[in-house]
């Protein structure tokens, strides 16, 4: 086992009062997971599998759509008063935050966002999946509904063994922005609408 369930608590959030789950990695990372009803049931659990991005998830940044995701995902959960939000810190689809940094400057020089991980020595995306099959298993979910529109995610979560019944789209407004950036994504890393 490389993450364990270390403590859980209640978070009220303007959209519900969800459990926060805090889990320990062998490498040290710490992750969460906010889940609401009871998600060990048989029934397909509604679930996010959030990658951490700081700029997004707390600074408001429009270059990205991820905070806007999180909270859609918080609100959907809510209004089926059931579901599980994993909150990966997978920072920059794995690079890290000064590098993601690094990775918008070269942006600001006409880079793409595959381009910049690039020239800085990245794969496009270093994510990895491993620990939300074991957060899932550790939190009892069976079987998911994945919110998500990025097909590598939905495989890649089915290759490290989480049972996904069904890929619920989950798009949010774009911004001036954050138009490029998704527009890479779809031409580049395969994104469904
Ligand atoms: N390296 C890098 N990472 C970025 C950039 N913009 C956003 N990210 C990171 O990308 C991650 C979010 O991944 P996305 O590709 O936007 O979306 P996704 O989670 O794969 O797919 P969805 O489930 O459809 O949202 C977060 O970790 C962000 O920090 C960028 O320009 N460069
Ligand atoms: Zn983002």
């Amino acid at each position: 086992m490389s993450i364990k369930l270390v403590t859980s608590t209640l978070l009220p959030t303007p959209f519900a009062e969800f459990r926060l789950h805090g889990f320990e990695a062998e490498n040290g990372k710490e992750h969460v997971a906010l889940t609401l009803g009871d998600i060990t049931t048989a029934e397909p659990v509604l679930a996010r599998v959030h990658s951490e991005c700081l700029t997004g998830d707390a600074l408001f940044s429009l270059r990205c759509d991820c905070g806007p995701q999180l909270e859609a995902a918080m609100k959907k959960i809510a209004e089926q008063g059931r579901g599980v939000i994993l909150y990966l810190r997978q920072e920059g689809r794995g690079i890290g935050l000064i590098n993601k940094i690094r990775a918008y400057a070269e942006q600001d020089k006409g880079l793409d966002t595959v381009e910049a991980n690039e020239i800085l020595g990245f794969l496009p995306d270093q994510r990895e999946y491993g620990i939300a099959a074991e957060m899932f298993q550790q939190l009892g979910v069976a079987q998911i509904r994945l919110l998500t529109n990025n097909p590598r995610k939905l495989k890649a979560l089915q290759d490290v063994g989480v049972n996904v019944l069904e890929r619920v789209q989950h798009r949010v407004k774009t911004t001036a922005h954050s138009h490029r950036y998704l527009a890479t994504k779809a031409a580049k890393m395969g994104h469904m609408d």
